[in-house]
This record gives structure tokens, sequence and C-alpha cells, in this order.
């Protein structure tokens, strides 16, 4: 490492191309992921080029940047505050403030740019998390101290399902929450903003943004700066953290604006060459230590709702839970769109969850899955061709499909009903008396959108 003045060096623009800009440095210089000033737009050193010039990646809009203009190195990377002075708060990638407050006045400030813990510093803990929403509950339970992801294609309510999902967990939440927004609208977050305010945890939480109008620099940093503050939270102060990425799919899109921008040679779908070992850089940081947990939940933005795409592929790899959103069932509007088949965790063994909650999933799973494989027949000759026990399946799965709906409190301003949290004793219940009947006599439509099941039903 170059000694500290070295590294504060001042140098001059010796190439400007879209976001990348080339700084020449004659004495000392800069090291990588530094971080350099040329006037008031920040840059961050990604690499170095023939003949020794820093190649960055500008964070600002780089109009007013030419040949020449100085380039003012200063002598270390990004730091953003750490501490309590960041809860309450909203943030950019530097941990400078955009809710219109002074900045936050922290001790101590750190580089966004670290190594994850130890792999013996690491801890499995085995524990669910419970949400109150049925459908995950039940069928892809979210590990505490795990990661877990929403995959979804455009608009089958992922960022609804995040949003329910801090509604029923921040509230309980002992430790602190961390939202990290990345590159998804900057209303969303406004209003996520003002429903935190709302519901009084606000300073519970911290929220940094790196939005969709920002550069990609930015986009593509802004989950480290809030995982450094989540990282003090555990290391430092031993607390438990909740942090939810909307959406981790950008970071990856932002990675590769960066690498196209750099002249890098893309790989499998034009997505960068090192796809997989940018995500483990951020993925790996999210851990659960002795000191404390970090349980993430992460919208995944799914292109095309292609899932074989490179980029949910290897997110997918990362995590312990994935709750899946289907398209159809969201046109059918069965709300969360959570689709049965698809969506898993690691939880869901006996050992974990015991055998009962076992049982049952695989006994909701499986009349599904015949219910699919009836649906063909059904089109074609009509229900009434089925046997009586096909026909009976068939009237299981269409209320174990609508009894998985619910009604959420952040879209009831839009849909009317209140927003229902069902404890997972009722969930589970509410199965189980679907999957012991052949016949019914309530229509399929007094199982749609409700919390549990009425109690006379369940106990019948
Ligand atoms: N649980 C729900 N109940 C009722 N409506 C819902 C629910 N979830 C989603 N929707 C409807 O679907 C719309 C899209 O949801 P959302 O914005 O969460 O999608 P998204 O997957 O995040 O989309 P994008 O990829 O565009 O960000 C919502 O505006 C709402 O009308």
């Amino acid at each position: 490492m170059t000694a500290p003045d070295k590294r504060r060096a001042e140098g001059r623009i010796v190439a400007v191309r879209g976001g990348i800009v080339d700084a020449f440095f004659p004495e000392g210089g800069p090291e990588l992921d530094d971080l350099l000033y040329a006037g008031d737009v920040a840059l961050q050193v990604m690499s170095f080029v023939q003949g020794g010039a820093a190649r960055c990646i500008a964070l600002h809009p780089v109009q007013g940047l030419g040949l020449g203009t100085t380039v003012r190195a200063t002598g270390g990377p990004i730091k953003v505050p750490v501490g309590e002075a960041v809860l309450g708060r909203m943030l950019d990638v530097f941990g400078d403030p955009i809710d219109g407050l002074p900045a936050p006045e922290a001790a101590d400030h750190r580089s966004i740019h670290r190594a994850p813990p130890p792999l013996s510093d690491r801890i499995l803990r085995a524990e669910v998390l419970e949400t109150g929403i049925k459908a995950i509950d039940l069928l892809a339970p979210i590990e505490r101290g795990g990661k877990t992801g929403l995959f979804g294609g455009a608009g089958v309510g992922k960022t609804v399902l995040l949003s329910e999902l801090i509604h029923n967990t921040v509230e309980h939440h002992h430790g602190v929450s961390l939202f990290c927004g990345i590159g998804e609208r900057s209303r969303e977050a406004e209003e996520l903003w003002r429903e935190m305010g709302e519901a009084g945890v606000r300073d519970r939480m911290v929220m940094l943004f790196g939005q969709m109008k920002e550069s990609p620099g930015v986009r593509f940093l802004v989950g480290k700066s809030a995982l450094t503050m989540a990282e003090w939270f555990r290391d430092d102060r031993k607390q438990d953290v909740l942090l939810l990425i909307d959406n981790i799919f950008r970071y990856v899109q932002a990675g590769s604006e960066v690498s196209g921008l750099m002249g890098r040679m893309p790989s499998r779908v034009g997505y960068q060459p090192t796809l997989a070992t940018e995500l483990a850089s951020l993925q790996e940081r999210i851990a659960s230590t002795k000191a404390g947990a970090i349980t993430s939940i992460q919208a995944v933005y799914v292109p095309a709702d292609d899932f074989t795409d490179p980029a949910a592929a290897h997110i997918f790899s990362h995590l312990s839970a994935s709750v899946v959103l289907s398209r159809k069932r969201a046109a059918e509007g069965l709300y969360p769109a959570v689709d049965p088949l698809a969506s898993s965790s690691v939880m869901l063994t006996p050992n974990v969850v015991g055998q009962r909650h076992y049982d049952i999933a695989r006994a909701v799973r499986r009349t599904l899955a015949e219910y699919d494989d009836l649906r063909d027949i059904i089109a074609m000759l009509g229900i009434e061709e089925l046997s009586a026990h096909d026909r009976a399946v068939v009237a299981r799965a269409r209320r174990l499909e609508r009894f998985l709906t619910q009604p959420f409190a952040t879209v009831s301003m839009a849909t009317g009903p209140q927003g229902q949290m069902v404890p997972l004793e009722a969930t589970l219940a509410g199965c189980e008396t679907i999957l012991a009947q052949d016949k019914f006599d309530r229509p399929e439509s007094d199982y749609y959108m409700i919390g549990a099941l009425p109690v006379t039903e369940v106990a019948a």
C-alpha cells in the first residue's frame, strides 16, 4: 500500500467516455476502489489502464468534465457514517441525507469495501421467521439469519409483497431494519418512507437509496454502503439486523452497465464476465455471525419471466428460501401470486418446522400439482367427466388456492379489505380442514381473500 499522502495526489483527466473517466497522476496516485473528485463529480477507481492512468466510474453526471480537468484523490475509498446516528434517516450511497435534514452526526465512518466475515465466525440457526403471510409461512418459510428471494417478472407484486413483509416483521423485529432501494422508482421509496413514519418504526430503521434515475456507479455501490451500516449494528452493537433489498437484480444490472462502459467483453446473455464474483462480493457479506444475525429479504426482478436468466440463477444459488411469484396467478387475481410448486425453502424439513407442518405443506403441494395435471382434461372434456376422486381433488385444490390468498395491509387503500396477518397455526389448521374434506358446503369464493378459516369450520 502506498503512503496515504501519496494516495492523496492530484492528477488530470486524460479521457472521458460516457460515465467513464481516465485520470493520470504524474506522482503517486490512488489505489483500486479509491474515491476521487473532479470538481463536484465523485469518481471511483475501477482499474488501471496501460500507461498507468486510473480508469474510474463516475457517480454523478459528467457534464462539464473535459481533458485536463484537475482530479483530486481523497486518499481512500468511499466511507459512510455508521452508528446510531443513521437510524431514522434516508440516505444516499455516500451516507449523505436525502430527507432534507442535516447530515448524520456519526462518530465513525467506514469504507464500503469490506471483506465478508470468515467462515469460522458464521453460524446457522435453523430458526423460522414467521411473517403472517399464509403462502410464505406454509410453503417457503423464511430463515432467521438467512437470505430469502422474492422472484418475479414485471408487475407481479414483488414490491407490494416486500412492503407487506416490512409491515408485518419490522414492528416485531427486536433489532434494527435497513432498507436498500436499488434502481427502482423514487415514488415507491417516498411511499415507503411515509408508511414507515405512520407505522412509528422509522427510528429503528435506515433507508438507503440509489434509484433508477441515478448513475450505474451509484446503483452498483449503494448495496455495499447499506451493508457497511448493517455490519456495524451486527458487529459493534451485537444486534440482529433485518436487511431488505429492492431490487437485487438492479445491482447485477448496474454491474453489467459498468462493465460495458469499462469496455469489458460481455459474457452469457450479455451479462458481465464478473457476474458471479460481483454478486458473491455482496451476498457473502450478508452473513449471520456469533455477534448477530442479518436476515435479508431481497426482491429479484426476473427479466422476461425467464427463470433461467443467468442473473436470476446466480442470485437463486445464494438463497435459503425462494418465493416465486407467478404471472398466471396474478392474472387470476390470486394475490399474493406465490407459486406453490416453484417456491421452496431449506427450512421446510420435519427437523425444523416439525412433522405436522411438513406433511401439510406436502399434501397442499400434491393436491395443487394433481389439479394442474387435470386442468387440460377439464378444459377439453369438462369437470363432469372426471372420476369422483378427481372431482374431490379439484374441489380441494381450488379452495386451497383461494385460501392461500390474503388481503394485504399495504394495498388495503386500493383493494378495500383490511390487511390480515395470519398466525402459522391458523394457516396449518385451515389447510388441514380443507384437505380433510371431499365435499364442501360453502362456495369457493368464501375462501378467497380471507385471513384464517372461521373457527366453527375448523372445529367441524
Ligand atoms: N397482494 C396484492 N393484492 C392486491 N393487488 C396486488 C397485490 N400485489 C400486487 N398487486 C397489484 O399488482 C401491481 C404491481 O405490483 P408491484 O408494483 O409490487 O409489482 P412488481 O413486481 O414490484 O413490479 P415491478 O417489477 O414493475 O417493480 C400493484 O400495483 C397492484 O395493483
